[in-house]
This record gives structure tokens, C-alpha cells and sequence, in this order.
């Protein structure tokens, strides 16, 4: 199967005229040329048929169809490719230590309309297994850490839940980091790991507010609360536009009720967090000091997300002279300079980079 959708799907379902069809034959070249990739080899009466299967939505104007491929072929220039800017980046990580950090849903995992199920490829648990073996790894998610760990049941990977604010790595060099939040404890393997908690002294805050919210919102039919232990994910994929007030509401009530905490949104969820000045980049910045990489000129790290809250770490690797990659079949505001489209290619950038690393063993890193 094809990864990457031939961009003729975006015909309209009604005959194109030769003319519009050219314009859209020039811009599927230029698509896959910005992409990195070969020509298409099926002729055009096969990519005609596949067109109308593939179009799922309907209802598109041409002209509006073709409008949107332009914006993201002008977006994907700004945001290459990493898949065929793969050479330059390796290129840019000479001498220094790749180090991959991972965002989980929406970027391990496809986005699914039941979080419960949001479960990872038996392939891409390869590919993120593999990848560690060559170089440090993490994933930092919105999810909580025993959560996420579940999802992922790899044990050479480091975790980090709750946006950041549950951490399991190896003891912290820096002695600026409050131990009061430190816990030491045993990864599955019996070694010592220390588990940073920034955001301790919300918990029992957070339980109440978890309960709370849950009464509140018995009767708002499709609206769902996932309790990621230091935050709250309030989804609302499921309710219907004319409740969708109701929710937000709420959730501002609770707010108002619990000054020390704010919201952020994400992917059709609103999300109730501890006010700290703590995120997914600082977490990226916590796992780089822990694992002994507080001299950026030594590390090349790598962070691949799909959400607003991949945009802290995005900051920081941009900061740090790392390599932020977006996950995207569209144009967005972003931090990241470099993007892959879809989790297919993640999977696909995870086992090129594994196949780099088995290859060169004196630039990676065994742990
Ligand atoms: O930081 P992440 O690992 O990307 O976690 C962010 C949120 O992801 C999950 O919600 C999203 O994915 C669900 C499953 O595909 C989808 O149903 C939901 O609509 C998305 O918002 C997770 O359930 C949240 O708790 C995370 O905060």
C-alpha cells in the first residue's frame, strides 16, 4: 500500500476538464518533488479510478481542492519533508549524540474516536524498539505515565506522563532540580530509576476537581473524562455541537473554583492542568540533564509531536539547535522546521534512522 495518497484523489468526483487536470498533474509533480519522493508509476486512468475512491468527502470544489494542495506544497517547503531531508539531518548530527524523543497519540498511535483504544502497531512498537537500541529515546505524552507505558510495554524506553509532569529517567546530575519531588523506585528490570513529580502538591486538587467534574457532566451525553494523574483531559468528540458550550463551560467553572489551574486545548479535549511553569519542554530539557546532556554542543536531539502541546518542545529543541518534526497532512502554525505526514511516516523515519544507527556504530550509542 501507497503511504502517500496520490494527490489526484483530489479531483472532484465530476469529470475535470483536460485543463484543470494538467494543473493538477503539475502540482502532484511538484508534491512529490517537495516531498522527496519518485513520480507515481500507475498511469493516469489508474490514479482516475483510485481518485474517485479515494475522495471520500464529497461536496469539494476543484477549486477549492486545489487551492488547499497549494498552501500545503508552499507550507512543506517551509517544513520539509524529514523523511527526504533524512541525509541533511544526519549531516547536521555529526559528532554529536541523536537523541529521539517521541510524542504518543496522534504520532505512535493514528488519532481514534475511542482514547481507551488508541493502541500503537505491533510495527511501530518495532521500529520505537529498535530505534532505542541505537539511541536514547523517550516519550513524553499527555497521557498518564503508567498509562502510556501500557500502550507502549517497551522497557529500554524512557517515559514521561501527564504533559511533563511525571518523569521516570536515571538520577539527575543537576542539583537544581527540587529533590522533594523526586522518588527513587525499580524499572521492570530491577535498575534504579528516579520518578520526578514537579507537580506533587496538585494531586489531591486534581482528584477533587476529577470528581467534581464528573458530576457535573453526568448529563452531557458523549462528553468523556480521562484522568491522566497530574491533569485532566475532558474529551468531547462525541457530544453534540449544540452541548459543546455547555462543556467548555464547566470546565471555566472549575477554573474559576480552582485558580491554580488553567486550561489547554488540544485535539477535539480540553485539558486541566496544575499552573507550574513545567511542560513537554521542560521535561525534554529535564530528560537531556538527566541522561547527561546539558552541553547542547554534544547532543542532537529529535522530537516528533503532533499537538499544540508539542509546540513547548518544538521551542526548546529550536533553542537547542535540535530537529523538531511536525506530524501533518496539513499546513499549521508551528515551532517545528521539518514534518512527516501521517504516523506511517514516523514509522517509516524510525526504521531509517535504526537502520543509520545498526549501520554506523561509532556515531550511536548503545545504552
Ligand atoms: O501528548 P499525547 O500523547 O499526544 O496525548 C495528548 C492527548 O491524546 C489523547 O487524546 C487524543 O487522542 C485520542 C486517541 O486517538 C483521541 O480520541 C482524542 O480525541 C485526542 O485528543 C489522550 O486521550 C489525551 O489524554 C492526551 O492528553
Amino acid at each position: 500500500m501507497s503511504l502517500h495518497p496520490h494527490p489526484l484523489f483530489l479531483l472532484n468526483k465530476s469529470s475535470p476538464d483536460p485543463s484543470q487536470l494538467m494543473v493538477l498533474v503539475r502540482i502532484a509533480a511538484k508534491l512529490y518533488e517537495a516531498m522527496g519522493m519518485k513520480r507515481s508509476t500507475r498511469s493516469r486512468s489508474e490514479s482516475m479510478s483510485k481518485s474517485r475512491h479515494d475522495h471520500v468527502d464529497g461536496g469539494c470544489r476543484g477549486g477549492e481542492s486545489i487551492a488547499i494542495d497549494q498552501n500545503y506544497i508552499s507550507w512543506l517547503k517551509e517544513h520539509p519533508s524529514a523523511l527526504s531531508s533524512f541525509h541533511h539531518m544526519i549531516n547536521a548530527s555529526k559528532g554529536k549524540q541523536i537523541v529521539v524523543f517521541l510524542d504518543y497519540d496522534g504520532t505512535l498511535s493514528p488519532i481514534v474516536s475511542d482514547p481507551e483504544r488508541a493502541f500503537m502497531s505491533d510495527e511501530m512498537r518495532a521500529a520505537v524498539h529498535d530505534v532505542s537500541n541505537c539511541f536514547p529515546t523517550a516519550i513524553i505524552s499527555g497521557r498518564s505515565l503508567k498509562k502510556v507505558f501500557d500502550f507502549v510495554k517497551l522497557n529500554e524506553v524512557y517515559y514521561s506522563g501527564s504533559h511533563g509532569m511525571e518523569t521516570m529517567g536515571p538520577p539527575p546530575k543537576n542539583k537544581s532540580y527540587d529533590s522533594k519531588y523526586h522518588q527513587r523506585s525499580f524499572d521492570n528490570e530491577g535498575n534504579e530509576v528516579i520518578i520526578f513529580q514537579p507537580a506533587l502538591d496538585f494531586l489531591p486538587a486534581v482528584r477533587k476537581i476529577s470528581s467534581e467534574l464528573t458530576e457535573r457532566m453526568k448529563n452531557i451525553q458523549g462528553v468523556m473524562i480521562e484522568d491522566n494523574k497530574f491533569c485532566l483531559s475532558v474529551h468531547y468528540r462525541h457530544v453534540k455541537d449544540e452541548d459543546y458550550g455547555r462543556v467548555e463551560e464547566e470546565v471555566q467553572l472549575m477554573l474559576v473554583n480552582n485558580p491554580d489551574f488553567h486550561m489547554t486545548r488540544g485535539n477535539k479535549v480540553l485539558e486541566i492542568r496544575p499552573s507550574i511553569q513545567w511542560n513537554k519542554g521542560d521535561a525534554l530539557k529535564y530528560l537531556l540533564d538527566t541522561l547527561g546532556f546539558q552541553n547542547s554542543h554534544d547532543v542532537f536531539p529529535i522530537y516528533i509531536g503532533d499537538d499544540r502541546t508539542d509546540e513547548d518542545a518544538f521551542k526548546v529543541l529550536r533553542e537547542r539547535g535540535g530537529y523538531p518534526i511536525i506530524v501533518s497532512s496539513t499546513p499549521r502554525e508551528t515551532m517545528a522546521l521539518h514534518s512527516l505526514r501521517n504516523p506511517l511516516e514516523v514509522q517509516s523515519f524510525l526504521v531509517r534512522l535504526s537502520r543509520w544507527g545498526f549501520d554506523s556504530p561509532t556515531t550511536s550509542h548503545p545504552q
